[in-house]
């Protein structure tokens, strides 16, 4: 009986949608969640994936066949006084697939995985098969999914329980994250010293890295409610960030509304990831759905004009079409050479950048973090 050498003590069960049932040894807390079942090519990071917003409402699959070696690293360690090693202050995931998860070995490590995971009332499943899994959401794109964690002494939740469980659920798309992801209030976070430039962010689960990056440069941010209208974004500051967040950008009309009228008042706009998403559809252009999305931190990406090709993160399951950019007032800026998708757009006089990747990483690279020079000089410089 293998599960009986899980040395957590808890068992796993993960069922997807179309029936694959999986069984393997459990972390961090006994619990039952639905998510959508996507995967990441990151080989490091997990501290950062698992705090990203943008994960919200999804059961993360890593294709590294060990996580979790390094530990989890304290949220004290802080830098403008927000977390140096997290995208945010808590572990955005349903759940969390793991092939190996070895003990952790690093001087910064204030814990395990396992007791983070529990920690947070989310469950893990490790000693699984995840080539199968990802080669399974690869051909079948990404799939809904249950992961029951469980003591080892008690029962494994049926199968027919756990379906019942996920077919009772609705499913990713159709459900609104970004609102759960959003501060309720505005906040505002200043550089040391005099701010270079003061700007709003339209705040739908914004990665603590993109506010690294904007502090590191000397920019004041406030994060405004992702209920924010134009006026507030736009009154008394020099430019607007479009932040990132998860699910659907076709839900969030309002929010595109919002971003075209920010892009269209003559500030400059940074956007990312969903922000670019819903300015993009804001002015008029179409958003689909991925097959198995873009996740990982070793994606290239190349910029229109001169060829400069980039290593960069990504984190999404839409795109915008290219072919719907007509009429927009936006010109493609950034291809993906792997499957062509449309990775950033920019207007015609360079007001507005949006980039589909992260030029923050976290985790990841930092070839693209140039974007973030190009945005704060061109607001500075118009002060
Ligand atoms: N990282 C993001 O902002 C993700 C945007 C959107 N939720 C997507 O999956 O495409």
């Amino acid at each position: 009986m293998p599960l009986l050498r899980c040395r957590t003590g808890l068992g796993a069960r993960l069922l997807l949608a179309d029936g694959l049932g999986v069984e393997g040894c459990g972390f961090g807390a006994p619990a039952t969640r639905v998510g959508e079942v996507v995967f990441t090519t990151a080989m490091t990071g997990y501290p950062e994936s698992l705090t990203d917003p943008s994960y919200r409402g999804q059961i993360l699959v890593e294709t590294h066949p060990m996580v979790g070696n390094y530990g989890v690293p304290s949220r004290a360690r802080r830098v403008y006084g927000i977390p140096l090693d997290y995208e945010s202050d808590r572990i955005q995931v349903e759940g969390f697939v793991v092939a190996e998860l070895p003990e952790p070995s690093h001087y910064a490590s204030a814990m395990s995985l396992h007791e983070w995971l529990r920690g947070e009332g989310v469950p893990g499943i490790y000693r699984v098969d995840t080539r199968m899994l990802v080669e399974r959401i690869r051909e079948h794109g990404v799939i809904m999914g249950v992961l029951s964690v469980y003591p080892l002494d008690e029962e494994p939740p049926s199968w027919d329980e756990l379906a019942r469980v996920l077919s009772s659920s609705k499913s990713y798309d159709e459900r609104l994250f970004a609102l759960e992801t959003s501060p309720r209030e505005p906040i505002t976070h200043s550089p040391p010293g005099r701010p270079r430039a003061r700007v709003s962010m339209l705040d739908c689960g914004v990665k603590y890295g993109i506010l690294r990056q904007l502090l590191h440069r000397g920019v004041e941010v406030t994060r405004y409610p992702c209920t924010a209208g134009a006026d507030e974004l736009l009154d008394g500051y020099d430019a607007v960030v479009l932040s990132n967040g998860p699910g659907n950008p076709a839900l969030l009309r309002a929010q595109a509304r919002v971003a075209a009228e920010v892009a269209t008042s003559g500030k400059p706009v940074l956007a990312v990831c969903l922000g670019m998403q819903l300015l993009s559809l804001g002015l008029g252009a179409r958003a689909y759905k991925l097959p198995y999305g873009h996740r990982g931190v070793n994606k290239p990406v190349v910029e229109l004009g001169t060829g400069r090709c980039m290593v960069t993160t990504h984190n999404h399951g839409y795109a915008i079409d290219w072919d719907s950019l007509e009429g927009t007032g936006l010109e493609p800026w950034f291809r993906q050479p792997d499957d062509g998708t449309l990775e950033g757009v920019r207007s015609r006089d360079g007001l507005v950048l949006a980039t589909q990747f992260h030029p923050e990483a976290g985790p990841g690279p930092w070839d693209s973090s140039w974007v973030f020079d190009l945005f704060v000089k061109m607001v500075a410089g118009r002060r």
